[in-house]
């Protein structure tokens, strides 16, 4: 399977709307020929890192606009910033803001969750969830990891945080509870290469040494010239993206601005609204 998808559709159409799917590749931008890049992300992981202000948190609100948008998707998100996520916030399952207590209390409830999907998919055989099984993909979406895992809390509290994210992203992958990222300190205390190699999907904005670059995509990989210190400081949203497997691809994430996430956020939630089909067509009875 090819982890940067093109478009299904095979033309440069962005699929959106009623319909759509996590299980459909997520539109994330252009790479630098121009041609539309499209990520598998329910199967996988997305880590984004880099400097601040290199545009994590747009393709963090691409990220949670394609899930908004998408059937049978729930929204759990952590921002400890309040405003990067906090349009979503009125159809989210969970948001999560500066309380760390909060944070490890859902993420216990996520793994829980992922543990019970495990049960399930042992009973009936299998080793993945698919779009054909009668269960939600559940998109949890973090913003600022380096709040919760270093800056508020106790050390014991930031600890579990970790261990349970740890356990979230690893277990996530196959039963359609994807986990996206996004850090501005690429540092190994943050992204300790355990923790990043769960992430099959990693985008490294711009960062102010190889060494940061290095951490998020992989120990080597500036020197063969996949540096995002390399990348201009005036080119927000321009970030090397890496699929496990694949070599570093530069893109350009697309941009929604702060009136598109309202537009869309509202959009969605119109589409998630308690449905009264069954007594408008005499159904209830
Ligand atoms: N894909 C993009 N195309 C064009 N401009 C962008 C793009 N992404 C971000 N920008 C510009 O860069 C600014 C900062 O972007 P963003 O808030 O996403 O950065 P960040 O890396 O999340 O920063 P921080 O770490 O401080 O939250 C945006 O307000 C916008 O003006």
């Amino acid at each position: 399977m090819s982890s940067i998808a093109r478009d299904p559709l095979g033309t440069d159409r962005v699929p959106v709307g009623p319909g759509l799917s996590m299980f459909d590749p997520m539109f994330v931008g252009i790479d630098e020929f121009g041609e539309a890049v499209f990520l598998d992300v329910v199967y996988r992981n997305l880590l984004a890192a880099g400097e601040p202000g290199g545009g994590k948190s747009g393709l963090l609100n691409l990220a949670a606009g394609t899930a908004a948008l998408c059937d049978n998707t729930r929204l759990v998100l952590f921002d400890a910033k309040w405003v990067e996520l906090g349009p979503w916030r009125h159809i989210a399952d969970e948001f999560v803001g500066r309380d760390l207590d909060h944070a490890i209390s859902v993420l216990r409830r996520l793994v829980t969750v992922a543990d019970n999907r495990y049960q399930w998919l042992l009973a009936h055989e299998r080793r993945k969830v698919n779009r054909y099984d009668d269960l939600s993909v559940i998109v949890t979406i973090i913003d600022e990891l380096a709040m919760y895992s270093t800056v508020l809390g106790t050390k014991p509290q930031q600890e579990e945080f970790e261990s349970l994210l740890r356990g979230l992203v690893s277990l996530g992958r196959a039963c359609g509870m994807p986990v996206i990222a996004a850090t501005q300190r690429p540092s190994w205390d943050i992204i300790p290469a355990s923790l990043r190699d769960l992430f099959g999907f990693r985008a490294a904005f711009r960062c102010t040494s190889l060494n940061s670059s290095n951490i998020i995509l992989g120990q080597g990989w500036a020197e063969q010239g996949y540096n995002a210190a390399d990348i201009s400081p005036t080119n927000q949203g321009a970030a090397y993206l890496l699929a496990e497997g694949g070599l570093p691809r530069r893109v350009k994430a697309a941009y929604l601005s702060d009136a598109d996430i309202y537009a869309i956020a509202d959009y969605a939630a119109w589409l998630r609204r308690p449905t009264t089909a069954a007594f408008d067509w005499g159904m209830a009875a």
